[in-house]
């Protein structure tokens, strides 16, 4: 019987989760399965596939306990599948992305029910993502309590940049309470880190700056393959423009929705992480494939859904701009996640108006998705490279708890 880690990964969209089986002689994980719940509030939709691409499952998840973004849920159902799709093998841990670490935890660490007190304490830190995160912990803890849960910090990975980075200009005391920039996407910028030193030994050592552009969008500048700088900052709600969620604003907008409208806690956030960002801009979609689609066939919300796709691009070469600032100069730029991988417009777009930096795209290598969509002679190398966050939480877990892969 074979050893296996579960890792999940919650985020404002979906409830990923990969089945990793170990290898009976040198413990190394590879892909049992790979599955999905996209957390629509309207039709959630619940689908996995195998290692080899064989589709396991393709449904409306029609449970009523059917998970959401705004409502944790129970696991069972979805745990009763996962336990049957085992090849015969158990599960020996489960790994978590947590998003909000705080400023005090950095590496993965075993869930003890005092820390995942601690971690619940953060929810005001991530009020959108941190309830979701923990939400299949709590519930595992309660249905399996024997098994080992590892918590995978979102945050972590930033703990390199440097204080003045960590630093946001508002009076002093507010650092006291934890208020200040952290950055987030950390698991899929260790991956791209990790990656590096085996795709372009160079670059690993370089200026690289990576473009996680998913329904939470952010970048991230490494040197040496550390984080020096990220444009999320205290939360999730910093940075480039998002699906649903506004990135940087003037903190004077929110003054005058509470000023001029009595806007409430509830209603801001609302605002600013449901109904802004790509959905708030265009008035009809926050997916990127729906606001080609709109483009494309010229519907009547065409004119505004070119000028959401306009803005999320401005907004990353602005942000591309100033980390180049920071970084004294670019080597590398690297798109990963859900857009940044698909998308080859909006890369296309973002190339083209970086120009002026020397970068040269490969417009044919561009449309393939390949990894490398640079031309030869760019002064920037660009690469587009899938993330794989359930796999550096895998490998989080492993080293975490190291002894757990011991057959009896
Ligand atoms: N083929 C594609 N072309 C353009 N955009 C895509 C494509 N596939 C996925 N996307 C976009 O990726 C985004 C979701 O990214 P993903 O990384 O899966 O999100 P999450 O933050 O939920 O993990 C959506 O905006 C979606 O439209
Ligand atoms: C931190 C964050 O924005 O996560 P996600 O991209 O999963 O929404
Ligand atoms: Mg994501």
């Amino acid at each position: 019987m074979s050893d296996v880690i579960l890792a999940f990964n919650c985020g404002s969209s979906s409830l990923k989760f990969t089945l990793f089986q170990l290898d009976t002689t040198d413990g190394a994980p590879s892909v049992l399965a790979h599955g999905a719940v996209e957390t629509t509030p309207d039709a959630p939709r619940f689908h996995a596939t195998a290692s080899n691409g064989t589709v396991l499952a393709d449904q409306t998840w029609a449970h009523p306990d059917a998970p959401t973004a705004s409502a944790p849920f129970s696991l069972g159902p979805l745990f009763e599948w996962i336990e049957s799709h085992l090849a015969g093998g158990k599960i020996i841990a489960v790994g978590h992305r947590v998003v909000h670490g705080g400023p005090h935890f950095i590496s993965p660490v075993l869930i003890t029910p005092d820390i995942l007190a601690e971690l619940e304490k953060l929810t005001p830190f991530a009020p959108l993502h941190q309830p979701v995160t923990l939400a299949p912990i709590k519930v595992i803890a309660a249905e399996r309590p024997s098994l080992p849960q590892i918590a995978c910090f979102d945050t972590g990975f930033h703990h390199t940049m440097p204080a003045i980075a960590h630093l946001l200009p508002i009076p002093r005391h507010y650092e006291d309470v934890g208020v200040r920039r952290y950055g987030f996407h950390g698991l899929s910028y260790a991956y791209i880190a990790s990656r590096l030193p085996e795709l372009d030994p160079k670059l690993a050592q370089g200026r690289v700056i990576v473009a996680h552009l998913g329904s939470g969008a952010s970048l991230c500048a490494l040197k040496n393959g550390k984080s020096v700088e990220t444009t999320m900052g205290f939360s999730a709600l910093d940075g480039l423009m998002m699906g649903t969620r506004c990135g940087a604003i003037d903190p004077g907008v929110l003054l005058y929705m509470m000023q001029e409208e009595g806007a409430g806690w509830h209603t801001i956030v609302d605002t600013l992480y449901h109904h802004s960002g790509l959905l708030g801009v265009s008035g009809v979609a926050a997916d990127m494939r729906s606001l080609r689609e709109h483009v494309a066939e010229q519907t009547s919300q065409a004119a505004n859904a070119r000028e959401a796709l306009d803005l999320f691009a401005y907004r990353v070469v602005r942000e591309i701009g100033a980390l180049t600032a920071l970084l004294g100069g670019l080597d590398g730029l690297i798109f990963t996640a859900g857009i940044g991988e698909h998308d080859a417009a909006l890369r296309s777009e973002v190339c083209s108006a970086l120009r002026w930096l020397g970068i040269r795209l490969d417009t044919n290598a561009n449309q393939q998705h390949a990894p490398v969509i640079s031309t030869s002679d760019s002064a920037i190398i660009v690469r587009v490279e899938p993330t794989n966050e359930e796999l550096m939480i895998c490998l989080n877990v492993l080293q975490t708890a190291p002894n757990l892969t011991q057959q009896p």
